[in-house]
């Protein structure tokens, strides 16, 4: 019989996620022991209300409202409560005190995971957060161990589970953007306020985690530009169908070179986008994540699976809390966060995209080289027209002929894009711009 050592758990929230994390660590204790080498014990549940009623039947004396108590004499501390504080306080307290943490915290990691990092490293812990993106897909560790040896050139993500629904249920469904919220609400996908998911910002929070994982350097979560999907329309999920796209929200992190020096960056963001069919990005339904990677020696990658839930979740937890028992079985300080290249992280207007622009304009001689003049001028070339005549303020009520032009770009700058479209907006010969997206993965 083999005597292990005992390693105490703390586990700090027991909603979702947490209840989940108990319930498996007391159920496949015995397994999970033999996995890593010492006996794992789950010493308590901090919770806010211990008389609230929980996912999983646990046993009440597990229970107490005191984390900070909990935390003295823990091995491997695991921080499931969420928002910024007291969990930052309380990882704080538990690395200084020599624990491993483990967290699904994306929030907290994205704003203050540089000093988190950095007192994991001073005091030779391990902060594991396979949870924090993509929930219970592995990709926080394949970036990190399996493609340390290689060079991420671009990552294309859709990483919230919630928007994905929304705009799954919109072209598959034909559901209003509202609709289509109510039921992700109603299945419990969307938080009871949804702006953290709706307004792309949980997104934005993952890929500054992503981008700095996958790019060896800092991205602050303030240099992700983010746009959400409020203002997506049925008419413009319609018309993507149409155009052989889909609309999907993406996380896009990349190593481009600054358009002014020629030197290395980074660019990290998140907004709606329309992606080819035939990408296997477009084949993501419901509420299931993807994290798209290229790599300079390994090629494209594809990591799928549940991004959210709480059994799924936990998953992740309990691979992370596994890893952390056989660092603690193996000894030595853990490894420390490769963030050593400082490379900057330049705005939005660096970064090289595609542009699909609706526009009506007057059916009239000339204001199609009037068009592609401005597209010209502002330095981006039009690879596609496609021109219906009779636009919405047709002829029938006395006014000029419109048309519509549904025009995609070749790939440019978005400052050239952008400014493009400034462009068309203050031009006598459009009517009206219906739609801007951009294209991505084609
Ligand atoms: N739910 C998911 O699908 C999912 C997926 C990936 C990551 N995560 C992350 O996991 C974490 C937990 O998510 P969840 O969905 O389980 O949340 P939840 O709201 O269901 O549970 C939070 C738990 O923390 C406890 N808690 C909060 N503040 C506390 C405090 N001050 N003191 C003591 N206890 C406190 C609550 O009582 C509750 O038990 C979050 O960081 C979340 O972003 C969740
Ligand atoms: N609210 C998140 C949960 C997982 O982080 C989502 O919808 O994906
Ligand atoms: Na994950």
């Amino acid at each position: 019989m083999i005597e292990y050592r005992t390693l105490k758990i703390a586990l700090l929230g027991g909603g979702t996620v947490g209840s989940q994390v108990a319930r498996l660590l007391l159920e496949n204790g015995a397994e999970l022991s033999s996995r890593s080498g010492a006996r794992i014990e789950l010493a308590g549940i901090a919770v806010r209300d211990l008389d609230k009623p929980r996912d999983a039947a646990l046993p009440r004396e597990l229970f107490t409202t005191d984390a900070e108590q909990l935390i003295l004499g823990a091995d491997i501390v695991v921080e499931l409560m969420g928002g910024i504080e007291p969990a930052r306080e309380l990882i704080v307290k538990a690395l200084n005190s020599g624990a491993d943490v483990v967290t699904g915290n994306k929030q907290l990691l994205a704003v203050h995971g540089p000093e988190l990092f950095d007192l994991a490293g001073q005091v030779g812990a391990q902060l594991y957060y396979e949870a924090a993106v993509g929930g219970a897909i592995p990709i926080i560790r394949p970036l990190r161990d399996s493609l340390a040896g290689d060079s991420v050139t671009r990552i294309l993500g859709i990483v919230n589970g919630t928007t994905n629904f929304v705009l799954d249920r919109m072209d598959v469904d034909g559901d209003e953007l509202g609709e289509a919220l109510a039921v992700a609400t109603e299945l419990g996908y969307a938080e009871a306020d949804p702006t953290a998911d709706i307004g792309g910002y949980d997104a934005a929070a993952k890929a500054a985690l992503l981008a700095g994982l996958a790019f060896h350097t800092n991205v602050p979560l303030e240099s992700v530009y983010r746009e959400g999907i409020e203002d997506i329309t049925k008419e413009q999920v319609d018309l993507a169908r149409e155009m052989g796209y889909v609309v999907k929200l993406l996380a896009i992190c990349e190593r481009i070179a600054d358009p002014a020096t020629g030197e290395a960056a980074v660019s990290a963001r998140v907004h709606p986008a329309l992606v080819p069919r035939r990408h296997p990005l477009a084949a993501v339904h419901g509420a299931h994540n993807a994290v798209f990677v290229q790599a300079e020696a390994a090629g494209d990658l594809m990591f799928y699976g549940a991004g959210a839930g709480g059994v799924q979740t936990a998953s992740a937890v309990l691979g992370d809390v596994v890893s952390a028992a056989r660092r603690h079985v193996a000894g030595g300080p853990g490894v420390a966060e490769s963030t050593h290249a400082d490379l900057p992280v330049l705005p939005v207007s660096a970064a090289v995209t595609r542009y699909h622009v609706t526009l009506h304009v007057a059916d009239q001689p000339g204001v199609l080289a009037e068009i592609a003049r401005l597209f010209a001028e502002n330095g981006a070339s039009i690879e596609t027209v496609v021109q219906s005549v009779a636009g919405p303020a047709g002829a029938a009520d006395g006014q000029s002929p419109t048309a519509t032009l549904v025009i995609g770009t070749h790939a440019a700058l978005e400052a050239s894009l952008a400014a493009t479209v400034e462009a068309l907006r203050a031009s006598a010969a459009v009517t009206s711009i219906a739609h801007v997206l951009r294209i991505e993965g084609a």
